[in-house]
């Protein structure tokens, strides 16, 4: 029985575990030992509740009292994770521990690999050259905060620099993103709603920027349900795989915004005018199937398989020639670089003004106050 000793954090590794990649997650844990730095609590957390999640599954214990503070925090750790599959546990504990392994790497002039950066809502790893980037709230169907726009503007800037050959975009738990986190817009900062509004569109711009000039392969890997602009910016990525469950969905007239992500002019030349609009103002909702036919995605897979089929295909594309593949991708691209970025900005445009309407706000409100859900 290996013991990993966090002050107030033990972790006891007997039993058996579900799935194939045992030696892998033991491996990982063999490893935490030898981390000469402490990661700090929030990680140590992570590493605790996954562990957990990995080899018990959801929190099946008592919720510790309020004083309890090590125990209640451990306690909400694995309980955030309730659903996440173990074998998804498993495989972000595996990725974790090896980020932080390698940002601690041979103690040499070099800086740590790019993939080596601890994010607070990412997890970000670099293995058999692809450069995986995943949503990581899985509590909050991973939607995105405005500092996880900004964490994904550094990922992905980064991922276009390192030695990966393609990167992946995937989520966390059973949801792939579930698009803006609707708390971005409660808060009134100083300023007033006009700066706030102003300065959103100016990160989505950038957001948004990140995927039109990103200069390697992208390829998302729909593991669940998408929303808003995690399903917008499909049409700037490579190549879609979506397992059979996914759902694509741009609510954008309920919430009295309009589309961003350049999907008012990738849509439409993806799937013609007519199922772009029922998507993008009529909120239609699409299966994993139907987004296929419309050409948004590019192969449906089993739920089952998907990973284990979708993970062997992308390693197989990352032993081509990196070059070949980068060069060819902008090749493809450029000629409607410019295009896109006009896009870009009449969309961000558009949705300031919308940010600052009534209906807006309203659709907002009546989300968080738990009117049925989209
Ligand atoms: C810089 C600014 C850029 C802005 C760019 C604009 C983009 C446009 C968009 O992205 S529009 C789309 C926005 N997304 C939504 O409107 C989805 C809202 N969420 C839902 O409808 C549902 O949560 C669901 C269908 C995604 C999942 O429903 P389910 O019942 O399965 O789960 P819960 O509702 O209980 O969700 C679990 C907790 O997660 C919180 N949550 C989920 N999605 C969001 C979100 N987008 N924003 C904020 N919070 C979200 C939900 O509130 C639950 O939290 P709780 O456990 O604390 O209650």
């Amino acid at each position: 029985m290996n013991v990993f000793r966090i002050p107030g954090v033990q972790l006891h590794t007997t039993g058996a575990l579900m799935g194939a990649s045992v030696e892998d997650f033991n491996n990982a844990k063999a490893q935490l030992g030898t981390l000469k730095k402490d990661p700090g609590n929030h990680v140590k957390l992570k590493i605790y509740a996954l562990f957990k999640q990995a080899t018990q599954g959801p929190c099946n214990t008592p919720k510790p009292g309020m004083l309890d503070f090590v125990n209640k925090a451990k306690w909400d750790a694995w309980k955030s994770l309730e659903s996440v599959s173990q074998e998804e546990a498993r495989q972000q504990y595996v990725d974790l521990i090896k980020s932080l392994v390698s940002a601690e790497g041979p103690a040499v002039a070099t800086p740590p690999p790019e993939s080596a950066q601890a994010f607070q809502s990412l997890l970000v790893t670099t293995e058999d050259g692809i450069t995986t980037i995943r949503f990581n709230r899985p509590e909050k169907k991973n939607a995105i905060t405005l500092d996880m726009y900004k964490e994904l503007i550094d990922a992905l800037h980064h991922a276009g620099k390192d030695d990966s050959v393609i990167t992946v975009m995937t989520g966390s738990g059973d949801f792939y993103c579930s698009g803006n986190d609707l708390n971005n817009f409660t808060g009134i900062p100083q300023g007033g709603i006009e700066k706030m509004a102003k300065d959103s569109g100016e990160l989505l711009k950038h957001y948004v920027k990140a995927y039109i000039d990103f200069p390697k392969p992208l390829i998302a890997v729909v593991n669940g349900p998408a929303l808003g602009v995690s399903v917008t910016v499909l049409g700037l990525f490579d190549v879609v795989y979506a397992t059979e469950s996914a759902t694509f969905h741009t609510p954008f007239s309920q919430l009295g915004q309009s589309p961003e992500g350049c999907s008012s002019y990738t849509f439409p030349k993806i799937m013609g005018n007519a199922k772009a609009s029922e998507m993008l103002l009529f909120n239609k909702k699409v299966t994993a199937t139907e987004a296929c036919n419309l050409g948004l995605v590019t192969e449906v897979f089993p739920d089952g398989s998907f990973q284990s089929e979708v993970w062997t295909r992308l390693k197989a594309y990352a032993k081509l020639p990196p070059k070949s593949l980068a060069l060819s991708k902008q090749l493809i691209r450029s000629k409607e670089k410019e295009k896109l970025h006009a896009v870009n900005d009449a969309e961000v445009e558009r949705l300031i003004e919308r940010w600052l309407s009534d209906e807006c706000m309203q659709a907002i409100m009546n989300f968080f106050q738990a009117k049925p859900k989209l």
